[in-house]
């Protein structure tokens, strides 16, 4: 299976790493790349072809990963207007709808051999998860190839309406900003506490990895785990009274909301063009 990539940064970079370390050939992975330096980071890091533009080499693949940021995206689609026939279009753009890449892609008409998904950055560890839609007139085939590149990387979760595109970005997409901020908050507290930079950073980490595994494995929800750290009248229950009177919980609802009301801003904006 052939994938080419338009657009080769931090996504990008997470997808390929994942990919290759998962056992994609990296012989089979070519990267469109305007900066030089990405470029050659891309191909030493994990032996892909990188190139400044999409020659008939890029072209010649089973998936073509659209991968540059949204604002970028109408003028990198130029240059292939016209040009593609059965390659399947997977984008990973925040916000940009189907029908626009399908307008910018075509020729006479529409491209739609187009698959939007959101993945996230822990893909480069095989840990992302990625939410997909298929343009309805893509077939098993398609599906199938865009769930093997993305179930390469991590899980997958197929949706049946566009609309929820915004809202997977405001989750897992932006997602791990938002738990890494937490870490980071975490470890400047152990500081506070007087731990060393080391102490504080690891106390921090594999608190958030222990209790996220602990989720995953457990049949029972998070709020049931989180009874159980719990004690009446102890640690716990001092530091979540002061969360609840800050707003903690409200505070995460309205910055996903934020997330996926600015995705869908870039939609309306960018698909105007
Ligand atoms: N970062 C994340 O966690 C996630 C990002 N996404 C989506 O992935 C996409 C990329 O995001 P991200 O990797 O963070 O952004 P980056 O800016 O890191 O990567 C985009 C890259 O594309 C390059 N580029 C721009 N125009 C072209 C072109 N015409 N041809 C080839 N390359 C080009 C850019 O070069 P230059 O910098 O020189 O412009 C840049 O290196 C976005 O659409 C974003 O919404 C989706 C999920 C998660
Ligand atoms: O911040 C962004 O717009 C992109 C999309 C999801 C994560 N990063």
């Amino acid at each position: 299976m052939k994938i080419s990539f338009l657009g080769g940064g931090n996504m990008a970079a997470a997808l390929i790493g994942g990919m290759v370390e998962r056992g994609f050939a990296a012989s089979d992975i070519q990267v469109v790349e305007l900066d030089a330096a990405n470029r050659e980071r891309l191909e030493q890091r994990f032996g892909v072809r990188a190139c400044a533009a999409p020659d008939d080499q890029v072209l010649a693949c089973d998936a073509l990963v659209l991968a540059v940021k949204p604002q970028q995206m109408k003028s990198a689609l130029q240059p292939l207007a016209g040009r593609l026939a059965t390659q399947l279009v997977i984008s990973i753009a925040a916000g940009l709808r189907l029908a626009d890449l399908g307008r910018w892609l075509g020729g006479e008409r529409p491209y739609s051999r187009l698959v939007r998904c959101m993945p996230n950055t822990p893909a480069l560890i095989g840990a992302g998860i990625t939410g997909l839609v298929a343009d309805p007139t893509v077939d098993v085939a398609g599906r199938d190839l865009a769930e093997r590149v993305l179930a390469a990387v991590g899980s997958t979760v197929w949706l049946d309406d566009e609309r929820k595109m915004d809202a997977v970005t405001g989750v897992s997409g932006s997602g791990p900003a938002y738990v890494f901020h937490f870490i980071e908050a975490l470890e400047a507290a152990g500081l506070a506490q007087g731990f060393e930079p080391a102490t504080a950073r690891k106390l921090a980490i594999d608190t958030v990895l222990g209790a996220a595994r602990l989720a995953a494995a457990s049949d029972e929800p998070p709020a049931v785990l989180r009874e159980r750290v719990t004690s009446k009248g102890g640690t716990t229950a001092a530091a979540l009274a002061h969360l609840a009177a800050a707003g903690w919980h409200d505070i995460v609802v309205g910055a996903v909301a934020a997330a996926t009301a600015r995705g869908r801003e870039l939609g309306d904006e960018l698909g105007k063009d």
